[in-house]
């Protein structure tokens, strides 16, 4: 990320622990946070101040438009459903420690934490999260609104869906393909394609569910 001379500004839209960690890589990056908004005051990080309801109460009310807007919500199919319903630009948080490669692509939204690698010809799409210390090699396609975890290691050619969340510490091993909105269990070895909706366990990873999101 490029370090800023001037303070920029950007909005936060959740309160909660994963936002934390985003507003810290914004200030080490020379951003001013001017609001953060939440739908769920119950949900509020005790070191979250001065938070706004949130958009959902009224849509029409909420101000879309100023500063571009993170969603720091981490759960994948909210943060989806969050960037469907506000009509704001985005901004992207990377740690400077993160190290990304030149050829590699990321979208708007995403957020890439402490020590994650990125390497080159991987895009990484819309509102995804690349958690502390993430590893996501050459050639790797990740959706968008996707969750790779903490220490989670993705070799080479590896593809990721939409909405899809990789556990701490999963593994997958070079050119596997793992659908849509899937779940990958903490600790998991992907050695195998994985069909969309699954929730995988294991090593090697097993199928222990299926489940479209109603
Ligand atoms: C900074 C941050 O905090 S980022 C957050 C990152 N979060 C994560 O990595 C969490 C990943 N989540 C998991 O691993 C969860 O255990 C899930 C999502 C895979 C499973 O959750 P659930 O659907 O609730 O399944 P449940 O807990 O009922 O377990 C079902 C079975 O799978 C087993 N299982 C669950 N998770 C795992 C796992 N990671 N590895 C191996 N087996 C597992 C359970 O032991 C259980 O087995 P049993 O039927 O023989 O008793």
């Amino acid at each position: 990320m490029e370090k800023q001379t001037s303070k920029k500004k950007v909005r936060i839209y959740g309160a909660g622990g994963h936002s934390q960690v985003i507003k810290e890589v914004l200030l080490m990056n020379n951003y001013i946070v001017t609001e953060t908004f939440d739908d769920k005051p119950e949900g509020v990080h005790y070191a979250s101040k001065n938070v706004a309801i949130g958009a959902r109460k009224d849509l029409s009310a909420f101000p879309h438009e100023g500063d571009p807007v993170i969603i720091a919500v981490g759960i994948n199919s909210e943060r989806a459903e969050i960037a469907q319903f506000l009509k704001s630009t985005y901004e992207k948080a990377i740690h400077e420690s993160a190290i990304i490669s030149n050829t590699s692509k990321i979208g708007e939204g995403t957020v890439v934490f402490a020590g994650a690698i990125i390497q080159p010809n991987t895009t990484i799409g819309k509102h995804v999260i690349i958690n502390t210390g993430a590893s996501v090699d050459h050639d790797n396609i990740i959706g968008d609104y996707a969750h790779i975890s903490p220490k989670a290691a993705l070799c080479g050619h590896v593809e990721v869906g939409e909405g899809s969340h990789v556990g701490v510490g999963a593994v997958v091993i070079p050119k596997v393909k793992i659908g849509k909105w899937c779940t990958i269990g903490a600790g998991t070895i992907v050695i195998k394609d994985i069909p969309d909706y699954a929730t995988v366990v294991g090593n090697p990873g097993k199928i222990i569910k299926t489940k479209k999101p109603v």
